[in-house]
């Protein structure tokens, strides 16, 4: 069997928990995918940097509470992070990408996914800001550098939205898609209606890793944007940048305002969409809306989403699932190197024979 050897970039919820599955359940996947997963590197603002070629046991690593660990001291430990070393220069074959999203320019990740391709590697990221900001640009190195580039994780968590367009949709004229895309809102709107207090309901969704490491993205709508782009530009062949996509948040919504209209049989959703009108052009936007209950994504609740596309032949089709949490995010991780392996399997990226692995050496 063949083996991915995996450089973790930013080691918070969803590159712990992808690490959690690997260590828990590596034998069950190993024999369910066809390949195995070993981590050879790991990078993270606070604990720094840490590679072993030979494979880092992350038993370890897992036992520490989050917040205190460091790699300084450890044998391939450096209390600096080292990311563009690390990615150009260790011998992985996957660049996991899990820093913060930042909706501004993308960086610091777009540098990591732009420096992982250009060493020819293959990447797999849940970041929004470089599939948003330069996924067009990505997807062009990427193919230049006859490397994958995927990125399931960053619309609806581990929910398959995006391949399931892209491969189940063939056929079909997509004319718009309407989605609740971010699972904090939805989960704080959810909160609301029970009457806990804003601030209380956002901490909540920190505390189960579902806000962003500044939940003002989720709040504010900012997060939304970024899916909606991706979305548009994915599934609608759109180019647009952030200042195409009108953005308004929930912040604007009093509880009361919330509480009141469940009794007039309606619920306040944070709802993006993207609509291709005839000239070409796709209006988008961001925007908190009081769905009437019959409404298909009235019913999305907590931190589930939902994307309904609107289609020629079908009508309306819609996907719901989790949109947010560690776990369900890791797994949008592993469906992706598994679409690495599948649309790489023929070719010398390919994951190389143990054998051979165990010749690399930093
Ligand atoms: N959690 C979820 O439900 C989902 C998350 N995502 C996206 O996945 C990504 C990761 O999310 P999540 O794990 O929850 O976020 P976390 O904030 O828990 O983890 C991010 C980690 O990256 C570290 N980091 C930040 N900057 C750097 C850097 N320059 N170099 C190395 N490490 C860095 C952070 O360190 P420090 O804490 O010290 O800043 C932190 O440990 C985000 O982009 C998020 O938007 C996508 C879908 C769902
Ligand atoms: N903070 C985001 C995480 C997933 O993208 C959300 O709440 O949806």
């Amino acid at each position: 069997m063949g083996r991915y050897d995996l450089a973790l970039i930013g080691f918070g919820g969803v590159n712990r928990a992808l690490a959690e599955l690997m260590s828990r359940n590596g034998d069950r996947l190993a024999e369910e995918l066809g390949f195995a997963l070993r981590v050879v590197a790991i990078t993270d603002l606070r604990a720094g940097s840490l590679v072993d070629t030979d494979g880092i046991d992350l038993a370890p690593l897992l036992a520490a509470e989050p917040g205190e660990l460091s790699f300084a001291g450890l044998a391939g430990g450096s209390a600096d992070p080292r990311n563009e070393w690390v990615i150009r220069e260790v011998p992985a074959d996957i660049v996991v990408e899990a820093t913060f999203t930042n909706p501004t320019d993308g960086e610091p990740a777009l540098s990591h996914v732009r420096w992982a391709l250009e060493s020819g590697k293959h990447v797999c990221t849940t970041n929004k800001g470089p599939v948003a900001l330069a996924g067009r640009a990505l997807k062009r190195l990427a193919a230049e550098r006859g490397v994958g580039f995927e990125f399931e994780g960053s619309v609806l968590s581990g929910t398959p939205v995006l391949r399931t367009a892209e491969r189940m949709f063939g056929g079909l004229e997509i004319t718009g898609v309407q989605g609740i895309l971010n699972g904090t809102s939805n989960y704080v709107l959810g909160r609301l209606e029970e009457g806990v207090e804003l601030s209380a309901a956002i901490a909540e969704a920190q505390e189960l890793g579902y806000a962003e490491a500044d939940p003002t993205a989720d709040i504010e709508g900012h997060d939304v944007q970024l899916k909606v782009m991706i979305l548009a530009n994915e599934i609608l062949g759109a180019d647009l940048r952030r200042e195409d996509v009108f953005c308004e948040g929930i912040s604007s919504l009093s509880p009361h305002e919330v509480r009141d209209a469940v009794s007039k049989g309606l619920r306040w959703k944070l709802v993006g969409s993207a609509t291709r009108h005839e000239d070409g052009g796709v209006d988008a936007r961001v925007t908190p809306l009081a769905l009437p209950a019959h409404h298909p994504l009235a019913g999305i609740c907590g931190p589930v989403n939902g994307v309904a596309f609107h289609t020629d032949l079908l009508g309306t089709v819609t996907i719901s699932g989790p949109g947010a949490g560690r776990t369900e995010t890791a797994y949008a991780l592993l469906s992706d190197i598994t679409a690495i392996h599948q649309r790489h399997a023929d070719d010398d990226s390919a994951p190389t024979r143990l054998a051979v692995k165990e010749t690399h050496r930093v």
